[in-house]
Parts: C-alpha cells; structure tokens; sequence
C-alpha cells in the first residue's frame, strides 16, 4: 500500500488547506480511496458511470439508477451550434488542451450556470452532467474537423464515455478489452484530493463564480508537464527508446544531468503510487495484444532503473502513456483524457467547497523593499 511522505517546505507542501470528504491520498494502508472505497476495488467492480455517480452524487448507484444515469448523459453528448463553430477555427497545431479549455469556457457562455441568486447555485449539478456528457464530443469534434475535414457525429449509442469516444475519434465501435482499459483510466485518474488541478477549482469556487470558469481554471492548471501533462511527456519520452537496454543507456545520462524524468515522482505518496500496479497490469494485456516487444519492455526498464538509480517511482501518468498508445490514441489527446476523467473530482470538490464556504485567501511571506517614498520622476535612474 502507498504511504504519506515526509511532508514540508515549498509548495503549500503538508499544510492543510481545508476539508474534503471526497477522497483519502497516501494515508498509510489506503493508497488512495473515493468516498471510503479502494481505488482498486472501484477500478475492478465498477464503470466509469458509477465512479462518477460515487463522486458527484454520494454513493454508488443501484442498477436502476445507473442505467438512468447513463440515460441521461447519452441525451447530453450534441453540442450547440455555436460551439462547434468556434471549434472549427481553432487550427489543427492548436494545444488540445487549449481546445478544451475553450470549448469549456465557451458553453459556459452559450449554457450559463444560474448564478442569479448569490450563494444558491441550483442548476450545478444539470451544468456538470452536461460538462461530463459532452467533453468527449468537444475534443473529437476539433480533432477530427481540424486533422480529418470530418465534421463527427457527437450523438453515438454507445453505452459508456469511454466507448464514445474512442468511437467518435476512430469512427467505428471499440472493442471490450478497449471499452475496458478506459473505464479503468477514467476511474484512475477522477479524483485525488487537493492536487494543483483541483485546489484551482476550488479558489476559483471560493468566490463563488460559476462552475465553467471553476473548471477552465483546473484544465488550464492540469495542462502543464509537472502535473496532468506528464503522461504525454513521458510518452515523448519513451518512444525514442529503441530497446529496453537503450532506455537504460538513454536514462543514466538523463538523471547525471540532473533532468526531470517525467511520470515519476509524486507529491504526496513516498514509496508508490497505488493507480500504477493497475493501469501497468492493463498496459501489459494490451502489448500483448498489439504484440508489442519494444514500448513495454522499455517502460518496465524505466520503472526499474529509477527505482534502482533514484528510488523514484511511476505515477499514475507513466503507464497511461504506452496503455493509450497501445489503444491508437494520439499522444497529444493523452491530458485531455485526464480532464474527461477528473472533472467529476474536480466538480464534487466545486459542490464540497460550495457548501461549506469561505473565500480562500491566504498569506505572504514578504521579501521585499522596506518602506520608501516615491521619488519624482526627474530624479530617478
Ligand atoms: C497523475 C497526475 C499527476 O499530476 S502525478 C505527477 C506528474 N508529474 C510528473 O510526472 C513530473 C515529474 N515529477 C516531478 O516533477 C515531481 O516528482 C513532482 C510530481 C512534481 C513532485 O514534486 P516534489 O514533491 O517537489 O518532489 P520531491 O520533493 O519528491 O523531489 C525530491 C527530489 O527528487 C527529484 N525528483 C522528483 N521527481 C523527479 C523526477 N521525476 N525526475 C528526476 N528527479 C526527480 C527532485 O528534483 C528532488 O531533488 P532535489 O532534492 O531537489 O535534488
Ligand atoms: O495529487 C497530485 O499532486 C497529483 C496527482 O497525482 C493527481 O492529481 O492525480
């Protein structure tokens, strides 16, 4: 099981920050729970439905509230016109993390949260369903209008999220082992505390602004290379690596230079992170599937030398990069993945704050000038 770290210094790092009833990271014998459930067990057991029932509306649901569930979002995948407009003109070497952020902030413009009466907030959970039903159509549809000149279908049967939108990027139904691997990721990755992603939501929902401009935020914050953007930028990474041995050779001289390896490390967990054993397990099913003989090798030789060389692990983002490559997903599409998974987490962490609210505003510690008297302008330089 995954334990805390020793936790201090720079970073807000060990200092609490508020209260969650959300998710436990790192507490010693329980890697990382939802709600009181292991990670493990959910991402054995449950859909990607359920995970999100579990966040966003308190428990697991009964099957006759998944499948009204599932219902629901199924009826909320089209997007306004409006939007696959302004979609159609981002180009094509845009950020597609830039594209989801805009496409975000853009339906909060087209579908406004009610935010008429201060503090009340009525139509969150209708605009957060909406947000979980139709990011995957938001992503497909820019990437395969801007790469393809193919204007997708948004509204498929297809029964999950991940289903969907492997469909929509591939044009024909997945198959189970790929319905699967991305319930799994997408339970993987849903919620994880008070991390950058997630505490940006929740300043912004300390104001009390809307819920589009809680969750632009996060997406913007969980776009850079130390956080959400890992998994693409350990995917750069390994597929330069050519066999397992020259991963070796390539990452001996990465650590004597003193460069980040990236999808290793965490904040908060000390010896391991407890999404990496499943998502590695599920990436091992798929080489083989595939008939990989390069890309896993290499990875478990990366994992093994920055144990060996660092004690430094994977995190959950290292073996999401060969798992998803292994699915034909484009690298670049990896991040924007996560956003479709952590918005429920980022979501339940906007209705906790919410409920129970004070601005969050904390203090500086001041380096600078002490006390002067402006001089007049002629007499400075
Ligand atoms: C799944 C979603 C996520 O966001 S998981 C995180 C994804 N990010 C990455 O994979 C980026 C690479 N990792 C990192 O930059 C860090 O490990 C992150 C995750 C930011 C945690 O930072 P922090 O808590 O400050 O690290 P630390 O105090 O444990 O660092 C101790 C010393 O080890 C080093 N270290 C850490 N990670 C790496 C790494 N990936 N490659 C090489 N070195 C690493 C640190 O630089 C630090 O070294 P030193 O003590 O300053 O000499
Ligand atoms: O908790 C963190 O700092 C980063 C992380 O693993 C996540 O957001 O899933």
């Amino acid at each position: 099981m995954a334990e805390g770290k020793k936790l201090g210094g720079a970073g807000l790092r060990g200092q609490v920050a508020g209260k969650t009833a959300l998710s436990t990271v790192g507490v010693s014998g329980s890697g990382l729970t939802y709600r009181g459930y292991d990670v493990k067990d959910l991402a054995e057991n449950c859909e990607f439905e359920e995970v999100a029932h579990l966040i966003l509306k308190g428990a697991l649901p009964t099957q006759a509230e998944l499948d009204a569930y599932k219902t629901k979002l199924k009826g909320l995948r089209s997007l306004p016109q409006p939007l696959k407009e302004v979609l159609e003109r981002i180009p094509a070497d845009a950020h597609p993390m830039d594209v989801i952020r805009t496409g975000c902030s853009m339906l909060g413009n087209l579908e406004q949260e009610d935010t008429t009466v201060m503090g009340a907030f009525p139509t969150q959970e209708e605009a957060i369903d909406r947000m979980l039903a139709c990011f995957p159509s938001i992503i497909c549809y820019w990437y395969r209008f801007s790469h393809d000149g193919v204007r997708v279908e948004e509204n498929t049967d297809d029964e999950s999220i991940g289903a969907h939108f492997l469909h929509m990027l591939r044009g024909e139904k997945p198959n189970e082992l790929h319905e699967r691997v991305m319930n799994v990721s997408l339970i993987l990755y849903a919620e994880h505390e008070f991390n950058a992603s997630t505490f940006t939501a929740r300043v912004c929902a300390s104001t009390l602004s809307d819920i589009h401009s809680c969750i632009t935020g996060a997406i913007g914050t969980l776009r850079g290379p130390l956080h959400g953007g890992a998994n693409e930028a350990a995917m750069d990474m390994i597929e330069k690596f050519t066999s397992a041995d020259h991963a070796e050779q390539e990452m001996m001289g990465m650590l004597e230079r003193k460069e980040k390896i990236m999808g290793f490390g965490h904040a908060i967990y000390s010896t391991s992170d407890p999404r990496n054993a499943i998502i590695k397990e599920w990436s091992e099913k798929l080489a083989a599937d595939v008939g990989d003989t390069v890309l896993y090798p290499v990875s478990v030789r990366c994992e093994e030398v920055m144990w060996r060389e660092k004690k430094l692990f994977c995190n959950a983002d290292f073996f999401h990069a060969s798992a998803y490559h292994f699915m034909g997903i484009p690298t670049k599409l990896f991040t924007p993945i996560f956003v479709m998974s952590r918005l429920t987490g980022w979501a339940g962490h906007v209705m906790e704050q919410r409920a129970d609210n004070r601005i969050i505003r904390p203090s500086a510690e001041y380096t600078g000038e002490d006390l002067r008297k402006v001089n007049p302008i002629a007499e400075r330089g």
